[in-house]
């Protein structure tokens, strides 16, 4: 197979506890989007099915074990020129909010909204907003 053909499937995990939503920021030695904040997850190895995968990234990344709610989107963009990645990302929840990072990331925060908006790069922010996500979560945030 060629580098051309090669498609990464990547699964997200926007995760809810107490009303606070997750994001952890890339280690900054990381090839791709380093010291960029975002959701955890990572690649579904092939013939795995796809939620338990997500669930296996998230606990691997955040030590969490999520319930997997409903998938929120799905898109697809290069991470380079020669790197393809479909991207699908579920919203879930989970029970606790004790965080234990893998070296894949250097920080974690709980967020409301407002925090969401001013950390997550503008590309994870489209879309959200395509999906009235932030509009979707409690008046509260
Ligand atoms: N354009 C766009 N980029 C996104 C979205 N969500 C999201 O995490 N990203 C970025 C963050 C990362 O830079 C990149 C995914 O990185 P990656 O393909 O290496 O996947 P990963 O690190 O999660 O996988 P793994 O090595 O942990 O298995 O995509 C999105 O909705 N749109």
């Amino acid at each position: 197979m060629t580098l051309e053909n090669e498609i990464h499937v990547v699964v997200k995990a926007v995760i809810e506890a107490e009303e606070k939503v997750l994001i952890v920021k890339r280690s900054d030695d990381d090839e791709i989007g380093a010291g960029t904040w975002e959701f955890p997850g990572g690649k579904i190895e092939f013939e795995e099915e796809i939620e338990a995968a997500l669930i296996r990234e998230v606990k691997e990344e955040t030590g969490l074990s999520v319930t997997v709610d409903h998938i929120l989107y799905a898109t697809s963009f290069f991470t380079d020129p020669l790197r393809k990645v479909v991207l699908i990302t579920y919203f879930c929840q989970s029970s606790s909010s004790d965080v234990l990072l893998s070296e894949e990331h250097s920080n974690y925060m709980w967020v409301l909204k407002e925090e969401m908006r001013n950390l997550l790069p503008v590309a994870i922010l489209g879309e959200l907003e395509k999906v009235k996500f932030l509009q979707s979560l409690s008046v509260n945030q």
